[in-house]
């Protein structure tokens, strides 16, 4: 589902992975760990294609992320970082916003949809009808969230996502991302999060090694 087939990475000449592999079946949920400024956020970009490789090669379902290929392999991608640009005035708006473009027209979430996910996240009706730049950084992670379920998305990449919430919001965006059906490639420091991959990489000495779970 998501190959990183001997990738190099480099920021500024300081190289984070060198020649490193990891293959990510459909439905893994795979935590990677390590030191602060190993690289872990850095692999989530490259795999978005938003940091380019210095060498080797990634895939999504087969597809080989390019130039090219750029634009559909991020349609298919939820990506969650810390803290998410929504891009719209109002949450409603972010919420409907991928739905404005001609892929989504036609499927626009009804309130009827859109209710009972926010409540499963934790998040009550109001908080629609809020400007995005007023609510709080684990607000706007859940609003990313269901942006992304609302659109059906069941590849996600998630940095941190659970650092800024209380126990009960963790547990509610756990449930939500612990899916069979979703390919989670997540960066966490949290034992909850990394006691229920099935998964954990670890970066070390510029490789994705698998450690015990
Ligand atoms: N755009 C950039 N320009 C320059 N250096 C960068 C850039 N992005 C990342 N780096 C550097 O690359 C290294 C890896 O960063 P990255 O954010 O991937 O680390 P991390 O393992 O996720 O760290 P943390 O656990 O602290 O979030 C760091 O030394 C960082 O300073």
């Amino acid at each position: 589902m998501i190959e990183f087939k001997n990738i190099t990475l480099k920021v500024h000449r300081q190289t984070l992975l060198d020649g490193a592999n990891l293959c990510i079946a459909k439905g893994e949920k795979v935590v990677v760990r390590g030191t602060s400024g190993c690289g872990k956020s850095s692999l989530l970009k490259c795999a978005l294609g938003a940091l380019p490789l210095a060498g080797g090669s990634v895939r999504l379902d087969g597809l080989e992320l390019s130039a090219a290929t750029v634009a559909e392999i991020r349609a298919r991608i939820a990506f969650v970082g810390q803290e998410p640009v929504l891009g719209a005035e109002s949450v409603r708006e972010a919420l409907q916003l991928p739905f404005t473009f001609k892929a989504h027209r036609g499927n626009a979430p009804t309130d009827e949809q859109i209710l009972p996910l926010l409540e499963r996240l934790h998040l009550s009706a109001a908080i629609l009808e809020k400007p995005c730049k007023h609510i709080s950084g684990g607000e706007k992670q859940r609003i990313a969230i269901a942006r992304a379920l609302l659109l059906n998305k069941t590849v996600f990449l998630a940095d941190e996502v659970t650092s800024a919430l209380d126990p009960a919001s963790k547990a509610a965006v756990m449930e939500e991302l612990f899916r069979p059906e979703i390919t989670l490639l997540s960066v966490s420091h949290d034992p909850d999060w990394i006691g229920q991959c099935n998964r954990v990489v670890g970066i070390v000495n510029h490789q994705l090694t698998e450690e015990n779970a």
